[in-house]
């Protein structure tokens, strides 16, 4: 039986400039948790998901990864984390095989090439594998930043709009995919502006934790 893996945000609060967006946040995740934080354009999404992923310090609060104040235990919580930001973090020098070799190359991964050719066929990018990335489309550049979930082996998955230019059978792949990692002992926590296709999907409301002047 693997360990549950817990994140817990306590007392959170978040600045912005001269803004504080959210304060006294509070929540507990565990492994098979899914988990969709909403709100309007503006309200601190973005904000929460980079403090949660430890590359923003909150105005208060903590975030725990495994009763680990993550500040304290950077290493550990890295190597158990997998963000994938508004930037897609991908090189558009390199193809779009080339750049899922150097993801591997960089986690260290003891996988082969095999599962590579794998994930190019699931993320629809065979054929495609030796096109440098500038000259794909959006959703095609999307897709070899999001490839790395196939390959990734972290628990803790933060995805800021993981659907944004992804059509919707993607959509549908994708959420598949998350729902399997959450059964597998993982957490999902993700920002989507459009309708995620899963009843297995926990909604957290930013408003709730709005601060009120
Ligand atoms: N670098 C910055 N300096 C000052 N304020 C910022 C900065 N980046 C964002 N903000 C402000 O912080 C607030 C929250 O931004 P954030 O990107 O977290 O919101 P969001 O809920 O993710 O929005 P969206 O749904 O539009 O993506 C916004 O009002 C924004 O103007």
């Amino acid at each position: 039986m693997p360990n549950i893996n817990q994140l817990h945000l306590h007392n959170l609060s978040c600045q912005r400039g001269e803004k504080c967006l959210f304060s006294g946040l509070e929540l507990h995740l565990q492994s098979g948790d899914f988990v969709q934080i909403e709100g309007h354009n503006g309200i601190g999404k973005t904000s929460l998901l980079r403090i949660i992923a430890g590359l923003a310090t909150p105005l208060k609060g903590t975030v725990h990864w495994n009763g680990e104040d993550i500040r304290h235990n950077r290493e550990t919580f890295y190597s158990d984390l997998l963000y994938l930001g508004h930037a897609s973090g991908i090189k558009p020098e390199l193809t779009a095989w080339e750049n899922l070799k150097f993801y591997q190359k960089i986690s260290a991964s003891k996988q082969g090439d095999e599962i590579l050719w794998d994930v190019l066929q699931i993320v629809g990018l065979l054929g495609r594998e030796d096109i440098v990335a500038a000259q794909l489309s959006a959703g095609q550049q999307k897709r070899i930043a999001l490839a790395r979930l196939w390959l990734s082996q972290a628990p803790l998955w933060i995805l800021d709009e993981p659907f944004n230019a992804i059509d919707k059978s993607g959509v549908q792949v994708l959420t598949n995919l998350f729902e399997q990692h959450a059964e597998r002992n993982g957490i999902v926590i993700l920002t989507s502006h459009q309708e995620v296709p899963s009843n297995q999907l926990k909604i957290v409301r930013l408003e709730k934790f709005k601060f009120l002047e």
